[in-house]
């Protein structure tokens, strides 16, 4: 089980400590009254491995040294927040799940493999799962399913996400929670009408298909766009996040939210109470 080193605080550990959300979350928390970093994991043979994390980010110790025993870091915690890669998050998830720990993932690009892996680990413990942990796109998967409800297969739906130049899975993980709100309003399945990577002679779109494009450069956090696109007229919804703090911000919402839940799958909806909100 789990244990409080400090009483009347939640102990975190964050994985990816060196990451782009690593970092994030390792800032936060430390700023955050009622939680303390209780661990930060890099991947075996990292530079970081053994050096206090505080320093290694380029400030002051922090009294925490990053490590890549994860079994050892996770048992000592009350939380794990994860934004990784799909192969490490099965396996902290696993993990958390033996400690008994509400492991909350924002890690994307899962196979259907990976999510059985994690369906499994959360009969034993609490885990919150999103591609996007921002309020602003979960209120966006709300309005979608919405409006992909109200206006009808003469309005084609595409979703454009764009992100940095770094990023190594597409669609994103938020292209594809919007695109599965799209069809949820459409009464579809995803796999059935999703048209992905169009290239070269396509022949012409397919009415009720659900179309994604993936842009690339630079240093985007990262931008959607849903298209509703008819004869004569559009509609657009559209988050621009400018700032991975609201990612982060979600991310010890859910880690705090989890503590004493019952074991099983969540997700952003739960933890901010906007599940059915656009029924
Ligand atoms: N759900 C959400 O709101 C968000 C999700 N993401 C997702 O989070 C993931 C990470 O994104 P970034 O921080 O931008 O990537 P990044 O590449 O900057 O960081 C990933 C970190 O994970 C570490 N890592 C890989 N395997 C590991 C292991 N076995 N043990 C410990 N550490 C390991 C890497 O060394 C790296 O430091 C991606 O899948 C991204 O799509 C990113 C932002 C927001
Ligand atoms: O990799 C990223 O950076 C992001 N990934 C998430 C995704 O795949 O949607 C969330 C956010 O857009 C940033």
């Amino acid at each position: 089980m789990s244990e409080t080193a400090t009483p009347g605080t939640t102990g975190i550990v964050v994985t990816g400590a060196s990451g782009r959300m690593g970092q994030m979350l390792i800032r936060l928390i430390s700023e955050t009254r009622g939680v303390r970093l209780a661990g930060a994991l890099e991947r075996a043979g990292h530079d970081w491995i053994g050096q206090d994390v505080g320093a290694a980010m380029g400030g002051g110790d922090l009294g925490v040294t990053v490590s890549d025993d994860a079994l050892e870091v996770i048992a000592h915690a009350q939380a794990v927040i994860d934004f990784t890669a799909p192969a490490a998050s099965v396996e902290f998830a696993d993990l958390a799940a033996q400690a008994r720990t509400v492991h909350v993932i924002g890690t994307t690009g899962f196979a259907p493999q990976d999510l059985s892996r994690i369906k499994a680990a959360a009969r034993h413990a609490a885990i919150v799962r999103a591609g996007n942990m921002s309020m602003g796109v979960n209120l966006l998967t709300q309005l979608t399913r919405q409006v992909a409800a109200a206006l009808d297969e003469d309005f084609d739906i595409e979703i454009v996400e764009a992100h940095h130049n770094q990023k190594v899975d597409a669609p994103s993980g938020t292209a594809l929670m919007l695109g599965e709100a799209a069809a949820e309003g459409r009464g579809l399945s995803l796999d059935a009408a999703s048209d992905r990577g169009r290239d070269g002679i396509t022949g012409k779109r397919k009415r009720g298909d659900i179309g994604f494009t993936a842009i690339r450069g630079g240093d985007i956090v990262g931008e959607h766009d849903v298209l509703f696109a008819g004869a004569g007229e559009r509609v657009t919804l559209r988050h621009v996040a400018t700032d991975r703090a609201v990612f982060a911000r979600g991310a010890l919402k859910a880690a705090l939210w989890g503590q004493g839940r019952p074991p099983g799958e969540y997700d952003m909806l739960d933890v901010l109470g906007m599940r059915g909100a656009s029924a």
